[in-house]
């Protein structure tokens, strides 16, 4: 009630939860020299929908400015911040973000997001160094029982390409390959009389799983040098993560791309106990080709609401309540240094339906402290 569809008051445990998630996420990106970076809220929307980004305008939470402009609360963070990076100093690769975004083709209309981006490095370098940034993150959370899936862009595209398909008939093939709806993916593809590459599509669909998957895909394109060399790519990196110890790191390869600027290996996070996405990201070059800058750039963001989600209630604290009057009000408040690290309350009167786990008059409390010396 009194609020907008998809809007919500948050409370309690759940910010104490979010709050944990963002200051771990904040230790660990420092520490492995990212450098902070926020963009505003409020951005045009062209920024987000022109060509070389593409995305949907339909999604945004949009209005007119009195310039008659269209503007946008922020949709995505990684367009916003390749907007800001070219402005700032070539020297800075790596830099972190946390806040929202808002989109409203989603339950929520606000999810708040805590990322990082990496440009100008070498792309195994940056790919590797998301990662290994996720798995350390993810360990400094606790949270253990994850699955990391990497996908690469320049697969389902190539087949796409010879399809020559219009746009919006690219769109609904990428959605149905997206849903895996073998039906529909061999349906719109051999329509194309492309026989050949509609059942490869639709193979392509149970093409996931460990290293074997790859070792049976170079067999089948062993004549498609490019194809070759993203799958060597993606075993390089399995193999990395392998002798680091990640052991839980899958291939899909007929994944396909859920932002429109992501060019290269695509990666995704999942959590074992309930299938949600805990992080997304990937290589998006193609950003940064309308500021005409040729650079390398990847990156990925943590669904920080999933985190706090998912997070062990934190433990509990004793709860104290030190009863005082008017007159002791002022002692009662210097007592609580004897009581760091525990929830201390202060009451004139006990509330009848009070969860103190203790109840301390300000005179007894007064008597503990002189028998302590
Ligand atoms: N912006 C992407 C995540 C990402 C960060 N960098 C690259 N990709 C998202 O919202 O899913």
């Amino acid at each position: 009630m009194f609020l907008p569809a998809g809007s919500q008051d948050q409370i309690g445990q759940k910010l104490d939860n979010q709050a944990k998630v963002n200051q771990i996420f904040r230790k660990v990106v420092r520490n492995r020299n990212f450098k902070a970076i926020e963009t505003p809220v409020i951005e045009y929307a062209n920024t987000f929908t022109n060509e070389h980004v593409g995305m949907e305008l339909r999604t945004m939470l949009k209005w007119f400015n009195r310039e008659g402009e269209i503007e946008v609360l922020r949709p995505d963070w990684t367009t916003a911040i390749a907007r800001a990076l070219v402005k700032q100093h070539p020297a800075q690769l790596k830099w972190f973000y946390q806040g929202s975004v808002f989109r409203n083709d989603k339950d929520g209309t606000e999810s708040r997001q805590a990322g990082i981006e990496i440009i100008r490095t070498d792309v195994f370098l940056g790919e590797l160094e998301s990662l290994f940034t996720a798995v350390t993150y993810l360990k400094a959370l606790n949270s253990d029982d994850y699955l990391i899936e990497l996908g690469h862009t320049g697969i389902f595209e190539a087949l796409l390409e010879t399809l020559e398909l219009a746009d919006s008939e690219e769109e609904t093939l990428r959605q149905a390959m997206y849903d895996k709806r073998k039906d529909l993916v061999y349906q719109i593809a051999s329509k194309t009389g492309q026989e050949k590459i509609a059942e490869q599509l639709t193979t392509l669909i149970n093409a996931y799983g460990g290293k074997e998957i790859l070792t049976e895909y170079r067999e089948l394109w062993s004549n498609q040098p490019q194809l070759v060399e993203i799958l060597d790519h993606l075993n390089k990196l399995i193999d990395a993560m392998e002798a680091l110890g990640v052991e839980n790191v899958i291939v899909d390869l007929g994944k396909v791309k859920e932002l429109p600027y992501y060019s290269g290996t695509m990666f995704r996070g999942y959590l074992q106990q309930n299938g949600q996405t805990c992080f997304s990201g990937g290589c998006y070059d193609k950003l940064y080709e309308q500021f005409n800058e040729n650079i390398s750039a990847v990156g990925l963001a943590f669904d920080v609401d999933v985190l706090a989600e998912s997070m062990n209630a934190t433990e509990q604290k004793e709860r104290i309540c030190i009863l005082a009057t008017e007159e002791t009000h002022v002692q009662a408040e210097q007592l609580r240094e004897d009581f760091e690290d525990k929830i201390v309350d202060i009451q004139y009167q006990l509330p009848d339906n009070h969860h103190y786990d203790r109840i301390i008059p300000v005179e007894d409390a007064t008597k503990e402290k002189a028998v302590d010396k």
